[in-house]
């Protein structure tokens, strides 16, 4: 049985990392204002939301990449980050393998690197060109190098991108077994506006702020889905759905449903409301 750290003790431990209240300005707007959020040993946040509405800047803020503006980011001392970037700049018309790529952000140890790529589901791989490699297997060759750090927080910038569904389905389940073993916190941005993986702890949509936030509502239960996908998808994955009440203007100003406008974006100014439902999985709804 593998070894679970995760959610008895997670929200009395210290966060890996904790946001408050905080935004990135750049090129004279506000890519994302008021974001708190925090992640602890164990859990997993995923980060939801339309093109452009700031889960990147959000993430890299996160981690140190990027510094907010205003608000505050706290790291835990010596966090150790693993992170898989949205975007890898690599020359794809170099001949490049797996195990190079592994060494190409750092040195590493063959003993760590086999590990790291097995703990990923690719040490068949170590030798093939990434070139060559499915979406899938690309996206495990990077996770197997965040894994390389043993990292405390994995930062995953939509790990299932270019993955087929049933693929996605098996990267999830490694990502929650990664968690499991290690007990590390996850952070992941998904690609998907509904679908996120149904071990997310916590959702929090953004569109430039935090829009909601909550627990992912399974279907698990209902029987169309399981038909469709399997009992195995029904248990990886689950629909999250959100309604937006309100638009943000070009200078950072929001415009409400009744056609108020304001600085913020604040769920207690009375402006807007949210509501989430679960749906029962008509497999449409993807
Ligand atoms: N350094 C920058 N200077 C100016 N604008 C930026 C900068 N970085 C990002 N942006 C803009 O900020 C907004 C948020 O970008 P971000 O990459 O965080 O969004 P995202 O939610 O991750 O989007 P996607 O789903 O398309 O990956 C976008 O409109 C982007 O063009």
């Amino acid at each position: 049985m593998p070894e679970n750290h995760a959610h008895s003790s997670s929200r009395t431990t210290t966060p890996l990392v904790e946001m408050h209240n905080a935004g990135v300005f750049r090129a004279g707007r506000w890519l994302v204002r008021g974001v708190d959020l925090s992640v602890r040993r164990g859990e997993i946040v995923t980060l939801i939301g339309p093109n452009g509405s700031g889960k990147s800047t959000t993430a890299k803020t996160a981690i140190g990449v990027i510094r907010p503006d205003e608000g505050h980011v706290h790291r835990a001392p010596r966090l150790r980050v693993g992170y898989v970037p949205q975007k890898v700049a690599l020359d794809w018309t170099l001949p490049l393998s797996v195990a190079r790529l592994m060494t190409l952000t750092g040195p590493a140890e063959p003993a760590a690197m086999r590990a790291a790529l097995e703990a990923a589901g690719v040490a068949h791989l170590a030798d093939r060109q990434v070139q060559g490699l499915s979406g899938g297997e690309f996206q495990r060759a990077l996770l197997a190098r965040a894994l390389l750090r043993e990292p405390d927080l994995l930062v995953l910038d939509e790990p299932v991108q270019g993955v087929d569904f049933t693929g996605e389905v098996a990267l999830y389940e490694l990502i929650r077994d990664i968690r499991d073993r290690t007990g590390c916190g996850i952070l992941m941005i998904s690609h998907d506006l509904h679908i996120v993986m149904a071990d997310t702890d916590t959702v929090i949509c953004l569109n430039g702020h935090v829009c909601c936030r909550g627990e992912p509502q399974s279907v698990m239960g209902s029987p169309e889905y399981r038909k469709l996908f399997g009992a195995r998808a029904a248990e990886a994955l689950a629909l999250y759905r959100h309604h937006h009440d309100h638009t943000h203007l070009a200078d950072g100003r929001v415009q409400h449903a009744d056609g108020s406008i304001t600085e913020h974006c604040h769920a207690e100014d009375g402006h807007h409301h949210h509501s989430h439902d679960a749906v029962t999985g008509e497999p449409d709804a993807r």
